[in-house]
């Protein structure tokens, strides 16, 4: 049986049973610790479709980290604008996401490349259960404009099917949730084509999930809506290495989202 529902399951859950929790930005929220998710790509594309997502922004960025790139000028070169509350005047981020997954400095002065080595891992020792990527440089956290909220990712190969687990310390329910998982599972998609596997199940775990005070009145009309099948994703070439996709080489079809709802964001 395909699931479509689990995200509005996982809003509902924080939305009537979460506790009041005051926050580093000063919104405010409803929060819960602790949460899984689990989709099987197999099943479709879990793309949100309770509200009308921006696909466009989530591939974009998710090309961007793989390019171990952290200023936001390709961003706006492709009229993306979610990450400019945090950029500072050069448009400069510091060592989030890419640079830690593509650049991550060693005590020696060297670099490692933990997407190149975790896709030759992948290829070489499938059944290895270190296939881990992580973005929590302890050592850099106060030099990046926002500490990761995606923090850890581990794959896992089983009967020719590549599954994910993401590990999210801060989940903004509304927001930043189902960009999250859309990324995640477009990357797993991207990985198993790169080494000759299916896809399996992308696992979403959460640790402070919250609903921030200002979006109760959208979280309402979301969950009055009903949740509709998954889409499909298509990857229209093979590519010769994970870093050479383009934007163009993506499709997603048969989505059929109800529609967007507006939100602040809680800088
Ligand atoms: N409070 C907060 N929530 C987040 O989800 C979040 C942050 N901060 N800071 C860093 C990044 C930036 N992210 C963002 C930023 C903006 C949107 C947003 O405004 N989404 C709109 C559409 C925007 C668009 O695609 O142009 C939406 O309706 O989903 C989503 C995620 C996720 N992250
Ligand atoms: O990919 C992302 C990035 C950020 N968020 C949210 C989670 C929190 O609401 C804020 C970050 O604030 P912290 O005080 O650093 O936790 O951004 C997200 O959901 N997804």
């Amino acid at each position: 049986m395909s699931r479509s529902d689990q995200y509005e399951t996982f809003m509902r859950d924080v939305f009537e049973h979460g506790v009041e929790k005051s926050d580093r930005t000063g919104v405010g929220t409803r929060s819960m610790f602790g949460y899984q998710m689990r989709f099987n790509l197999q099943e479709g594309f879990p793309l949100v479709t309770t509200k009308k997502l921006h696909l466009r922004s989530i591939i974009h960025e998710l090309l961007w980290f793989l390019h171990g790139d952290s200023n936001i000028k390709y961003l706006h070169d492709n009229k993306v604008t979610i990450w400019d509350e945090w950029a500072d005047a050069n448009g400069d981020l510091g060592p989030i996401y890419g640079v830690q997954w593509r650049h991550w400095k060693t005590s020696d002065g060297g670099y490692i490349d933990q997407i190149s080595n975790l896709i030759h891992q992948i290829k070489t020792n499938p059944d290895s259960r270190r296939l881990v990527v992580s973005a929590w440089n302890v050592g850099e956290i106060d030099k990046m404009a926002l500490p990761p909220c995606h923090m850890f990712f581990q794959f896992y190969v089983a009967q020719g099917k590549l599954s994910c687990q993401l590990y999210q310390r801060s989940c903004d329910i509304f927001l930043g949730v189902p960009f999250n998982i859309a990324s995640y599972s477009l990357l797993t998609h991207m990985i198993a084509q790169q080494c000759d596997l299916d896809v399996g199940d992308f696992i979403w775990t959460g640790g402070d999930c919250h609903i921030y005070n200002n979006h109760f009145e959208q979280v309402k009309l979301q969950l009055s809506r009903e949740p509709r099948p998954y889409p499909k994703l298509i990857i229209k070439r093979r590519p010769d290495s994970i870093f050479d996709y383009n934007f163009e080489d993506f499709e997603i079809v048969d989505y059929d989202p109800w529609p967007a709802i507006k939100a602040p964001i809680a800088v």
